[in-house]
């Protein structure tokens, strides 16, 4: 096992943990504020948006609910088919609710469009979305997303969540991997 510091493989920080944390903390204050009166289910996305689900939940003053779906885009490689399916469904029935989908990153946007349309035909109150990061380059879909943190360059980021490999999931910041990493 490679023991070594891994925030080191990181060539460029683009969000420390403070600057995701004050982030997060203005996304949950405006979400607040718009769903005065109404009830919150958050739906995180499994298992990129683990991190963001965690802190944005925590920075909101009231009560909420959240459920968690996992799924999987077919796909050659890295490469995002838009053809998604279910590995873990939701265990809440979603009639009537308002929810609000968290994801750590909107790329192609194939994985959100599909959700979008699957909780849709579920008959909720609204489905809005709640993504930290966005890559406007890279879209391929249009998704309609009332919440961003950031939007970054097209460059692959792992941290906070995001993974290379599984790995890096687990560092408080967002960056992009050293060259060496991918050798
Ligand atoms: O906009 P798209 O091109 O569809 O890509 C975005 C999705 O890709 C990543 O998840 P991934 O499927 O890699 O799984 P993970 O969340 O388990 O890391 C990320 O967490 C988003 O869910
Ligand atoms: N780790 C990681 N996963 C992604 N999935 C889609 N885009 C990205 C990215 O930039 N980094
Ligand atoms: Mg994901």
């Amino acid at each position: 096992m490679d023991e070594s510091h891994i925030e080191g493989d990181l060539v460029n920080i683009l969000f420390t943990e403070e600057q995701i944390q004050s982030r997060l903390g203005e996304l949950a204050a405006e979400i607040e504020a718009e769903y005065e009166g109404k009830d919150i289910l958050l739906v995180g996305v499994l298992r990129g948006a683990v991190m963001v689900m965690a802190d944005l939940a925590r920075h909101f003053s009231r009560h909420l609910e959240m459920d968690w779906m996992a799924v999987s885009s077919y796909g050659s490689g890295t490469k995002s088919s838009g053809v998604v399916r279910i590995l873990k469904d939701l265990d809440t029935d979603i009639s009537g609710r308002h929810v609000i989908i968290v994801e750590d990153i909107i790329d192609t946007g194939l994985t959100l469009s599909w959700l979008v349309s699957n909780l849709t035909s579920r008959a909720p109150a609204s489905v809005e979305i709640c993504t930290l990061l966005r890559k406007p380059e890279a879209l391929q879909m249009s998704v309609d997303v009332k919440w961003v943190g950031y939007d970054i360059p097209n460059e692959f980021v792992v941290g906070y969540g995001l993974d290379y490999a599984e790995r890096y999931r687990n560092l408080r910041s967002i960056g992009t991997l050293a060259p060496h990493v991918y050798s």
